[in-house]
């Protein structure tokens, strides 16, 4: 493992490119707009000079001599480097690009370089690093952006979020329904230089279909009966923004061709006009349709569906992440208590067993509906068994039934020692210090508070 030096804002860039005019055009262009630089003409190089200098940011060619640009950046990120990094790719390698970013680059660029899009594309992936570092600490102690989630495909897919969140790219979000399709598309909002600008939302289901151009690209007056004004759509109300389309899947075929043409036109013609009005939005997408089959049966546009699925993410049912449940009801019953003006000081061990082993077809909406439900019928600070709904309760007796006598010591309802939310909470912390073998800084991570948090808990144990 190679040791790296710490990396800041106002660090030296790094140029990595063995083309000796363009290494002097990037520098003096650089250089230019004022920043310091670093220069290297292989991946070998830029090592050596990671490893002694600090820098905030790498600018690499993916060819290079020695190793690659894209086995520099594998490198770093395995090493646990956070620097900032701009890949650039060869024309018509859309591929590499898309593989840098998820292999953890902030962002690409293609040749023939574009000086000013160098520029804009510094200034921007270092201006976000800064904001991020500025706010990284308290967005984590409540998750991501609010969405509960240790288990690790629930870090891969933040990452992956976090870093297709700079880029401009339309992204499809794929999950069941109930699990958070709608929070992940406002977390990627949140996450990108987009963040201030509008983030309006629509669900494509609820919109009747004769209305749904007007709805979305707006209308000029007289353009049908009923059209007394001029009607701005959802593309202009999301203008520097992020358009979140809900239930793409549902989208007429009539509309679909019109979005396509948005997304390569990035124009749009508002019903009855005459001309195309441009249009700056990030169309974020989401279905929890196989998008596959529908373009199989005839009902989706399969040159629509490519040109949003190459930066698509996936959410996880909830049943295949059991570990998170655990947090989310903890979460889930303070933000609901504190919603309700209610104390909530003790879950029953019976009643937790049954959240725990409950397999949440609903997912998360699911769980949240039984968690909100219960705390409502919860009386004298305490979230008991009888106060879960009976689909919960009943599977939870079923197996407690059929399990052999003495296994479940926790579960056994008429047990009196019942843990308080905070033990519930101090075991938890030690499930994932056990499984990270006693890793603070892991285990900070996981559970999504910072370090200190951390430290503080375990003094109080
Ligand atoms: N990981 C999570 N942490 C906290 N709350 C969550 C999480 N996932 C989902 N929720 C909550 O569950 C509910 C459903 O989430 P959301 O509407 O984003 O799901 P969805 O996938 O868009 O659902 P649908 O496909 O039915 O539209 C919301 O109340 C949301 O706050």
């Amino acid at each position: 493992m190679t040791r790296m030096a710490p990396h800041s804002p106002r660090a030296p860039l790094l140029i990595v490119e063995d083309d000796s005019a363009i290494l002097e055009l990037l520098e003096e262009e650089l250089q230019d707009a004022g920043y310091a630089t670093l220069v290297a003409a292989s991946a070998e190089d830029a090592l050596a000079t990671l490893s002694h200098s600090e820098v905030s940011l790498v600018i690499s060619d993916v060819r290079l001599p020695g190793i690659s640009g894209l086995q520099l950046l594998q490198q770093l990120r395995t090493d646990g480097s956070e620097v900032g990094f701009i890949v650039i790719t060869a024309f018509g390698t859309i591929d590499q690009a898309v593989e840098s970013l998820k292999m953890g680059a902030d962002d690409f660029l293609t040749k023939p370089l574009d000086l000013e899009g160098v520029r804009e594309a510094v200034f921007r992936v270092l201006e976000h690093r800064r904001l991020a570092e500025r706010f990284d600490r308290p967005a984590r102690d409540e998750g991501f952006h609010g969405i509960i989630g240790d288990s690790e495909p629930m870090h891969a897919l933040f990452r992956d979020a976090t870093r297709l969140a700079r880029s401009e790219a339309p992204i499809l979000i794929l999950g069941e329904s109930g699990t958070g399709k709608e929070l992940l598309a406002r977390a990627i909002h949140a996450e990108s230089p987009r963040a201030e600008a509008p983030f309006v939302a629509v669900n494509c289901a609820s919109i009747p279909g004769e209305l749904m151009e007007s709805e979305f690209f707006g209308h000029r007056k007289g353009a049908f009966t009923g059209a007394t004004d001029n009607r701005q759509g959802l593309f202009q109300a999301a203008r520097g923004g992020s358009l979140f389309l809900d239930e793409i899947g549902e989208m007429s075929p009539n509309l679909q061709a019109k979005l396509l043409r948005a997304l390569q036109e990035k124009t749009v013609k508002a019903v009855g006009a005459e001309t195309e009005d441009p249009i700056d939005v990030r169309i974020i997408a989401a279905t929890h349709r196989d998008l596959e089959r529908e373009i199989e049966a005839g009902h989706f546009r399969s040159d629509l569906f490519f040109r949003l699925e190459t930066f698509s993410l996936r959410i996880p049912p909830l049943r295949e992440r059991p570990g998170d449940i655990e947090r989310l009801v903890s979460t889930l019953i303070a933000k609901h208590a504190a919603a309700q003006e209610k104390r909530i000081e003790r879950i029953e061990p019976a009643a937790l067993q049954a959240l725990l082993d409950y397999p949440y077809p609903g997912n998360v909406r699911e769980l949240e509906n039984a968690v909100m439900r219960a705390v409502t019928l919860a009386e004298a600070g305490v979230l008991s068994h009888a106060d879960l709904p009976e689909r919960l309760r009943q599977r939870h007796e079923t197996q407690r039934r059929h399990a052999p006598s003495g296994t479940s010591q926790a579960t056994r309802p008429e047990q009196g020692n019942w843990p308080s939310l905070e033990e519930v909470e101090k075991r938890y912390i030690q499930k994932v210090l056990d499984a990270t073998g006693g890793n603070k800084r892991k285990t900070a991570d996981i559970l999504g508070i910072a370090r200190r948090t951390l430290y503080r808990r375990l003094e109080e144990e």
